[in-house]
């Protein structure tokens, strides 16, 4: 049995239908994406995992306890950061952990944490909350969902507020926890950063499960694309008109898709040299995170 289990999980709110059957499952030790526009229902997924919200219909199991708004039995080993870190104005970070981590009989090593989390720093000490920045409060945030040791971490925008050096020392703690055995299911619209970070992805569009699957094999059935630096794109485009390739600026370079890998890159550099146009640089990539969530959600007939 997964860490994590829900199975056909509904959440109506009036006649809107926010959650439709959702169906997925965390593993232990996976680092789980849960993708998809604003709107589609994450926020309202993640609430429902962590017993703060109702449902209609179906189930969660968690370690394998049934998670409901009136069953928190299971949730000791559940962390969390949901929308805004709970933070209480007047206390310092230390405080926080030591009430957070208060009735566990596990929690984590509170002085290591704050320095993975770098709440342990001059800035920190006698301070409280209420004078915390945002990076700092998130930090605080992430330090508290930690804290009582959990089995699962459920993070929604864990990079909100913050600088490129804590997203770096976050994603090495994510990933470091994880590599012992901790699973995290994670939103995030930094899908540059999911792309890194997370084993799997679950796609939700209108609260229904488009996709789930690994990384690996999601982006694998990303369109191929032929990316050029070239001396003059007008005329890249112009070719790309004349011969039928479906190619778009992106940036300085010049991407065409090669989904159905009729393109030839050796054509296409002698059709580039035939029309006098320099190739500073040629590469074939595939469909980034971002790139291929589009597509899917474009075939999904439903829209970003
Ligand atoms: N308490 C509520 N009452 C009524 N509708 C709600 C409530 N909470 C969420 N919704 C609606 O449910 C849908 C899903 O919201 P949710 O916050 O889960 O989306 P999301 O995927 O997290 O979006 P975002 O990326 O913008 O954070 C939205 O249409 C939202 O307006």
């Amino acid at each position: 049995m997964a860490l994590l289990e829900l199975k056909d999980v509904s959440k109506n709110f009036g006649h809107f239908q926010a959650m439709d059957k959702v169906s997925f499952n965390v593993e232990a030790g996976h680092i789980v994406g849960l993708i998809g526009p604003n709107g589609a229902g994450k926020s309202t997924t993640m609430r429902a995992i962590t017993g703060l919200m109702t449902y209609s219909e179906g189930e969660i199991t968690f370690d394998n306890q049934p998670v409901t708004f009136s069953n928190h039995k299971a949730l000791d080993k559940m962390g969390n950061l949901i929308e805004y870190p709970s933070i209480y104005p007047n206390l310092t970070a230390l405080d926080h952990l030591k009430l957070y981590a208060m009735d566990t009989k596990d929690p984590v090593d509170i002085p290591d944490i704050m320095k993975r989390t770098q709440i342990d720093g001059d800035n920190f000490g006698k301070r409280k909350a209420k004078n915390f920045s945002l990076g700092m409060k998130q930090r605080l945030g992430i330090a508290i969902a930690l804290v009582r040791n959990p089995k699962l971490v459920i993070l929604d925008e864990p990079m909100n507020g913050l600088d490129p050096q804590s997203v770096h020392d976050v994603r090495e703690l994510i990933r470091s926890l994880a590599n012992k055995g901790v699973a995290f299911l994670i939103s995030s619209h930094l899908l540059d950063e999911l792309q890194r970070l997370a084993d799997d992805v679950v796609i939700i569009n209108k609260g229904k499960i488009v996709k789930d699957t690994t990384m690996e094999d999601f982006l694998a059935g990303g369109h191929a694309q032929i990316v050029l630096d070239t001396n003059n794109n007008e005329g890249v485009l112009q070719l790309a008109v004349d011969n039928n390739w479906d190619a778009k600026e992106d940036g300085t370079k010049i991407v065409i898709d090669n989904g159905d890998d009729a393109l030839n890159v050796q054509d296409v550099l002698a059709k580039l040299a035939a029309s006098n146009i320099e190739v500073k640089s040629i590469s074939t990539t595939q469909e980034n995170l971002e790139q291929h969530l589009l597509e899917v959600l474009k075939d999904d007939g439903q829209g970003a």
